[in-house]
């Protein structure tokens, strides 16, 4: 069974589709990356897909109530501003909100694996708002793993954070697909997109334009007509790197 199914979502911005008619389906086991350029509809397909605005088409999860879409997607929206000075480990706890009143063994099981994952048991008692932005950003999945959805939908998880955050943020999603649970997250580093992702969904103006493995996905002609890119693509014992030159007038 799928952990999202989209047919036809469209979510218009006055007169213009800023997403048009999207289908798209995430099944256990994948980490889908969701390309394009800026504007390109990533947010907005994502926010449509989770009912947090009002879009045309089918979302499977949108069409939950608000408790089970609660427990079967977690979210992690671009914006990253922790308004209150709670403690690490209880805003990562918020996490658990869908599943009762917390305070559980699975609960307290959750909070901790969630904090591990993200090297932040140093941090547990530290005030949120007190760490750097990227520390911030560290809390923010913290809490998304916390909730243990099936699917993590993921705005932009990696921005902001150092490379070796960034890849180890990488690897846990491709960890959470290894134990059956789905990825769907918008990126914009093309060369961890490629390393890193099961299948990669390119959009440009609210369209779906490709969706497929990452080297079919990310060819010299897409880079060209999406992104305005000239690239080399290189062959290396690590996989597919793509070599940004120049931008196409
Ligand atoms: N509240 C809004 N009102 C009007 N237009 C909007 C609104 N939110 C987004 N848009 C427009 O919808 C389009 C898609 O925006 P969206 O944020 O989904 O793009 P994105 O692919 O996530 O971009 P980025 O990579 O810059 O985050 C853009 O043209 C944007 O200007």
């Amino acid at each position: 069974m799928s952990a999202l199914t989209l047919r036809g979502l469209t979510v218009r911005r006055g007169a213009c589709p800023v997403v048009d008619a999207v289908d798209l389906s995430v099944a256990p086991g994948e980490v889908v990356g969701l390309l394009g350029p800026n504007g390109a509809g990533k947010t907005t397909l994502m926010r449509g897909a989770l009912g947090l605005i009002a879009a045309d088409g089918v979302s499977s999860l949108a069409a939950l109530p608000p408790r089970a879409r609660a427990r079967a997607a977690a979210w992690l929206p671009q914006n990253r501003e922790i308004a209150w000075g709670l403690s690490v480990a209880d805003l990562v706890a918020l996490g658990r909100l869908p599943h009762g009143r917390g305070g559980t063994p699975a609960d307290r099981a959750a909070i901790q694996g969630a904090l591990a994952a993200m090297r932040l048991e140093t941090f547990a008692s530290r005030r949120a708002t007190a760490l750097s932005g990227g520390e911030q950003a560290r809390v923010l999945i913290a809490r998304a793993l916390a909730q243990e959805a099936p699917l993590l939908m993921a705005d932009e998880p990696i921005a902001g954070l150092d490379p070796a955050a960034q890849i180890a943020t990488l690897e846990l999603f491709a960890q959470l697909a290894r134990d059956r649970r789905a990825v769907l997250t918008s990126l914009h580093d093309l060369n961890l997109a490629a390393r890193h992702c099961t299948r990669l969904v390119l959009l440009d103006k609210g369209r779906k334009v490709a969706d497929g493995a990452p080297r079919d996905v990310l060819s010299k002609t897409n880079l060209a007509s999406v992104f305005r890119l000239d690239a080399a693509l290189i062959e290396t014992d690590a996989g597919l790197v793509i070599d940004p030159r120049g931008v196409l007038a």
